[in-house]
């Protein structure tokens, strides 16, 4: 729920060791009931802890299931200092009139270095030389090892993560060709590849930075990886489910590929203590790391921030910008127009407050429940006011917890 109350009666619950830039955020902000935790909390503790607290902040590792969201009597926000937001009941949260907000992009930089600081060592073949040193041995060659200049990069998905990747690979002189599902804007000497196919055929780097979809999961399978270059090279630090595993491992084995560099798995370990298993394992030209394109403390602090500064914009004035649950509602710009409004049906009172809201401005409005589903339901409004109320409107409309985006009819 938007709060007014003064900042400092604010109660902020910040878990898991978030970054201690959320906490200078806040603290600048005049936020003073500030409390930290290093760890996550078990489940009794933290049903306690977050009872009196109006914001909780987490990572990936602390569960706000349905029921604990219901101990949170005061709760107006949550933040995940993180990316992925499945570890929060986001549509409970939703019903609760509660946004939820996390920091898609503070990690793009960091994922783009990793990726082409192994393209240099995949390219230099230092993976190889670096585990004969560890055996021991010693073979000074020139041999499997190349200079990034000149080399084509491919990168398929070309969004934040990979047009970072582009600018950074051409600083170093690569040739950058892209493949998207989208139609693209190219930065620099970039260019779109003809289609997939073309891309693989040309690259001798590939690096693959699409979401997991539905239509991603195993896009990269033998047929793909058949279509790339002998002794080229594979870079993945998307998603694990995007390339078949036993297909890589097969196309390294018969040396069609020269080598691989993989930060995210098909199955990853739940915890630091579970065992990593990978057909990948024991390969001398395959990089592996556990999933950490995006971890460094410099993403960390900048998840910190954008997070923090999110909660606080919502807590000042009900902005939902970019809440993972409770888009903004967009609403109306134009003083005469029908528009379809979608709401949350479930949280309590919505429907009641947007009438109240349109009666109270004199506004002409028909507001009727149109038509339902599990959780959304759709409102038609017939605005009829003034540009000065019809921006007061969009702004007090948007306030209303359950309040999702719109449609313009006309
Ligand atoms: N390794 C890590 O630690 C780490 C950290 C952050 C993000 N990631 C992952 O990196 C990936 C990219 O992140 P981003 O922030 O750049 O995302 P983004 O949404 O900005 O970009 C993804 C791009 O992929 C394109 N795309 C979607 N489906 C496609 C397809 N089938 N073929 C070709 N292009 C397709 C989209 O149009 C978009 O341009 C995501 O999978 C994300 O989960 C990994």
């Amino acid at each position: 729920m938007k709060t007014s109350f003064p900042r400092q009666d604010i109660k902020v619950l910040l878990l898991e060791g978030v970054s201690r830039t959320a906490v200078e955020v806040f603290e600048r902000a005049g936020y003073s009931q500030i409390e930290y935790h290093a760890k996550s909390l078990p489940e009794d503790e933290l049903k306690a802890r977050v009872a009196d607290a109006h914001i909780i902040g987490i990572r990936s590792r602390t569960h706000l299931t349905a029921e604990v969201l219901e101990h949170a009597k005061r709760l107006i926000a949550v933040g995940c200092y993180c990316i992925g937001t499945n570890q929060v009941e986001l549509t409970a949260a939703a019903r609760l009139g509660v946004p939820v907000f996390n920091a898609p992009y503070s990690n793009t930089r960091s994922v783009a270095e990793l990726v082409i600081a192994e393209a240099i060592m995949l390219l230099r073949g230092i993976p190889q030389k670096n585990a004969l040193c560890h055996r021991g041995g010693w073979t000074k060659s020139a041999s499997g090892s190349f200079e990034v200049r000149d080399k084509v990069l491919g990168i398929i998905g070309y969004g934040h993560i990979g047009t970072q990747v582009g600018v950074l690979a051409e600083s170093l002189g690569m040739r950058v060709i892209f493949h998207d599902i989208e139609t693209k804007l190219s930065l620099g000497n970039a260019r779109a590849a003809g289609n997939l196919d073309d891309l693989l055929e040309r690259a001798d780097v590939v690096t693959l930075h699409v979401p997991e979809t539905p239509a991603t999961k195993l896009m990269f399978g033998k047929n793909e990886l058949d279509r790339m270059r002998k002794g080229s090279l594979l870079i993945n630090a998307s998603r694990g489910t995007v390339v078949d595993i036993d297909a890589l491992a097969d196309a390294l084995r018969k040396e069609h590929l020269g080598g691989a560099a993989i930060d995210v798995f098909p199955v990853e370990p739940k915890g630091n203590d579970d065992p990593f298993v990978s057909p990948l394992i024991g390969m001398d030209n395959v990089i592996l790391t556990p999933h950490i394109g995006g971890s460094t403390l410099e993403a960390q602090d900048n998840i910190g921030i954008e997070v923090a500064s999110k909660l606080v914009r919502y807590s000042d004035n009900g902005s939902t910008l970019s809440a993972v649950n409770f888009p903004e509602v967009a609403l109306p710009e134009h003083p005469r127009s029908r528009r379809l409004l979608h709401i949350h049906r479930n949280v309590p009172g919505v429907l009641s407050r947007i009438n109240e809201l349109f009666s109270a401005g004199n506004i002409n409005i028909d507001a009727q429940f149109l038509q339902t589903n599990a959780d959304v339901g759709y409102v038609v409004i017939d605005v009829s006011a003034d540009e000065q109320q019809a921006a007061s409107l969009k702004d007090k409309l948007a306030a209303i917890p359950g309040t999702l985006r719109t449609r313009v009819l006309y």
